[in-house]
């Protein structure tokens, strides 16, 4: 059974602004968003999340979250499943850290919360999060000024999945970091969906990125899916002339690399 489902969603404002959006993501499978600014990528994940903007709403379709027609959700369900079913990652780590607490505080205030894990147990836990994402324990006492993007970004995830999610969401999550790091963070994140059955929902503006790490592609452009399907597909079958584009666009740096002839 999927263990999120989108059915033709809708999101709007004053008008309508994503136009119907389906996919299924099976636990451990990797759907990737793609699309250039404004498409509504953020806020088709925001939606799954159940964080829209203010005045934003679901204005068609339906969202199933592990097995949870999500518009049945009271807000208490939704924060209790927030954290510990589906979780997220978003570009700029810096800003959703809190500058005046150590990494490692950050990391265990979550477990605490989300799984009630207590001294030692926390502790234990908060270090085997930083191995998971190959950060050193020095780590733990550091703060987030004392760390590189690269780190922040690997702080974060290990919050995002502290509580032990099925689903997550890595929203132009490489976005900031440069070519090196941004391969490290996506071979991270690759790395944990095999050792934890973790599924993700990968969003980038970046068809490179993309292909890298997902199974199924969603093409978006001014709130519509043009075009989704199998990776291989997209990039080597596109019907879509905006796929074409975007595939053009990225030949020049290097998707070429993650092309290996069928
Ligand atoms: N808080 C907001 N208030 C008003 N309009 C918004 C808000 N957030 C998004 N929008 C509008 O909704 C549309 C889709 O935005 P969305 O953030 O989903 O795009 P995106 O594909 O994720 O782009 P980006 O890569 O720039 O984040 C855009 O046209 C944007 O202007």
């Amino acid at each position: 059974m999927s263990i999120l489902s989108l059915r033709d969603v809708r999101v709007s404002l004053d008008r309508e602004i994503v136009h119907g959006v389906t996919f299924d993501l099976e636990p451990g499978g990797v759907v990737g968003i793609v699309g250039e600014s404004g498409s509504g990528k953020t806020l088709t994940c925001r939606a799954a999340l159940g964080i829209l903007p203010e005045g934003f709403t679901v204005s068609g379709g339906s969202i199933s979250l592990d097995g949870h027609d999500v518009a049945s959700l009271s807000s208490k369900q939704w924060t209790a499943l927030r954290g510990s079913t589906i979780s997220a990652v978003f570009q700029d780590p810096a800003s959703y850290l809190n500058p005046s607490l150590t990494i490692g505080s950050q990391i265990a205030e979550v477990a605490q919360v989300k799984l009630g894990l207590r001294r030692r147990a926390l502790k234990a836990r908060t270090l085997q999060l930083l191995d998971a994402v190959r950060l050193s324990s020095a780590v733990h006492g550091q703060y987030p000024h004392e760390l590189s993007g690269g780190m922040l970004q690997r702080a974060l995830i290990a919050t995002a999945i502290a509580a032990e999610p099925k689903i997550l969401i890595a929203d132009e999550a490489t976005t900031a970091l440069d070519v090196t790091v941004q391969a490290e963070i996506l071979d991270l994140l690759a790395e944990l969906r095999e050792s934890t059955g973790l599924a993700l929902v990968v969003v980038s503006h970046d068809l490179a990125v993309v292909a890298q790490v997902c199974d199924e592609v969603l093409v978006m452009r001014a709130g519509e899916v043009v075009e989704q399907g199998p990776v291989e597909k997209i990039l080597y079958r596109p019907d879509h002339e905006y796929t074409r584009l975007l595939i053009e666009e990225h030949e020049s740096y290097g998707l070429e690399r993650y092309l290996v002839t069928p």
